[in-house]
């Protein structure tokens, strides 16, 4: 039975920790591999972060002339050539991939597994045909795609965000059910590129989670170019003879689509793992129960990312494992993972970006708030680009002068959140950041400058 001081599960975020620090260590790297083709590397390279993005920036291309039209400008929107988008797309990301496993498979102290695994006891894993015993485990098995129980469901081909990217032609209609990240980003690309796109949603509105003023605005907004089937769900799904698919919901007339993309969540893989038969314990939501130095319950036991967290989000994952292989490293002098202020972004069009607090939340939680709300519009570059419909919003505490909360939807929202996400983790008062520094005139993030200063704490 091979024995070896560290065993990881899961290449994603996992794959991070081992560098020349452990070459005094014997490693196992364990990997299944991720979506039809079982690469290795995880989903954010793979399937998630990156290969989203890179279709949104061609759908956002797509998507100028409208734009372009408000300026006076008169561009045309020809053609997506999507087998071209695609193949540029994985001809960059496969080999990534495959240079990263090679690159693992000859490392000398590392022992490259390409197999399912599966805990069989304490601090032992069946891995294919062999048992593998270790030291010290790190779990970081992220999570997979759930799929409804819809009548029909099996007799048609139904896609998640594992095979949607690869498909070989651009479907001429689409049903997406689900309204969060996977469909707002989703809807954006294929509705850019021309597809009819329908989406059937169990709430009145896309992205419910977040702040109220922002899921409202980013629903209007998006309903504009694609139908939105609201407060309903999918009842059955039937294949047409014409090879399309016959979408019945309890809401809407039947609808024939090319294609139906499921995106309602995604599931926690520690059941797969059978975490329990090593000890390591699941909460009521199937992700590993870790503390705050990312420990499970079983010694010796480490977890990380999707598996464990409440997030799902790689910049999370990429702290928790940077703050795993410091707790291998140094035993005695362990670190705690930073979740106080975890922003997102969904990178839609428009593009929606949070951090802390919404609105909501800062009322449930009985806090003494004030907020601001600021729209592109009011400042110099928001008049260069005639706009009338994105916003910025800001929740401080009314005592501290502390944000506590910051959500925009509107172009460029990713970014234009960093620096209230700094303030937030460096505890920078609204008024110092406001009048602390310069804002470069005339840029965007004069929002930012415009919306703290709208902050009135005297009221
Ligand atoms: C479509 C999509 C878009 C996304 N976009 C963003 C984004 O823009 N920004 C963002 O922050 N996040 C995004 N995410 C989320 C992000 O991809 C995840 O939070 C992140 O990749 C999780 O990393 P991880 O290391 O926990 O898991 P993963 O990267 O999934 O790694 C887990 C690995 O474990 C392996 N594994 C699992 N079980 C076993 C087993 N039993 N035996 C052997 N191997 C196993 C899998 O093969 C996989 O390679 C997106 C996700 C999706 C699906
Ligand atoms: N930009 C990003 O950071 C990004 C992008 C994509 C995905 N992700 C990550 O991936 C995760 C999964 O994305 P997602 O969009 O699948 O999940 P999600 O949790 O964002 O949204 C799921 C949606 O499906 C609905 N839903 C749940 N069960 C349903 C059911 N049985 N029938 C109908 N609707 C149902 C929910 O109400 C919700 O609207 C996200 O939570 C996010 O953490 C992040």
């Amino acid at each position: 039975m091979p024995h070896f001081d560290l065993c990881i599960i899961g290449s994603g975020s996992g794959n991070t920790i081992v560098d020349e620090q452990f070459a005094d260590q014997s490693v196992a790297l364990i990997d299944q591999g991720v979506g039809p083709n079982a690469v290795f590397g995880g989903t954010c390279l793979n399937l998630g972060c990156i290969p989203t993005k890179m279709f949104v920036l061609p759908a956002d291309l797509a998507r100028s002339p409208s734009e372009a039209d408000r300026l006076g400008v008169d561009l045309t929107f020809n053609r997506a050539d999507w087998k071209a988008i695609r193949d540029r797309i994985f001809g960059r990301i496969d080999p990534i991939s495959a240079g990263g496993e090679q690159w693992r498979a000859s490392s000398p102290n590392l022992t490259l597994y390409r197999e399912h695994a599966h805990f069989v006891g304490p601090k032992t894993l069946q891995v294919g045909d062999d048992h593998v015993t270790a030291d010290r485990f790190v779990i970081a098995a992220g999570s997979r795609a759930v799929l409804p129980q819809i009548p029909g469901i099996e007799d048609v081909t139904v896609h998640t965000s594992d095979t949607v990217m690869r498909i070989d032609d651009l479907p001429r209609s689409m049903v997406i059910l689900g309204g969060g990240f996977i469909a707002a980003e989703f809807a954006h690309i294929f509705s850019a590129f021309g597809v009819d796109v329908t989406v059937v949603m169990r709430s009145g509105r896309m992205l419910r989670h977040e702040d109220d003023d922002i899921s409202d605005r980013f629903t209007e907004l998006i309903e504009k170019r694609v139908k939105l089937v609201r407060n309903a769900s999918i009842t059955g799904l039937q294949a047409c003879d014409d090879g399309r698919i016959r979408v019945i919901t309890d809401q809407e007339p039947v609808q024939e689509v090319d294609l139906v993309l499921v995106a309602i969540g995604r599931q926690p893989n520690g059941d797969l793992v059978d975490v329990g038969a090593a000890g390591v314990d699941l909460d009521d939501g199937g992700r590993v129960i870790v503390d705050d130095y990312q420990r499970t319950t079983a010694d010796g036991v480490f977890a990380l990312g999707d598996v464990s967290s409440p997030y799902q989000l790689k910049h999370v994952a990429n702290h928790e494992a940077r703050v795993v292989q410091h707790n291998l490293l140094h035993p005695d002098s362990m670190i705690t993972a930073d979740h106080r202020f975890v922003p997102h972004a969904v990178f839609s069009d428009p593009q929606v970006a949070s951090v802390g607090l919404t609105e909501q939340e800062a009322v449930r939680a009985g806090r003494n708030y004030v907020t601001a709300v600021q729209d592109y519009g009011t400042v110099a570059y928001g008049w260069a680009m005639e706009d009338t419909q994105h916003l910025a919003k800001l929740i401080a505490d009314r005592d501290s002068r502390q944000l506590i909360g910051a959500h925009i939807v509107g172009p460029q929202a990713s970014t234009l959140i960093q620096p209230l996400i700094q303030a937030m983790s460096f505890g920078l008062a609204v008024p110092d950041m406001a009048r602390g520094q310069y804002w470069i005139h005339p840029a965007l993030p004069e929002l930012v400058e415009n919306a703290l200063l709208s902050l009135k704490f005297d009221d």
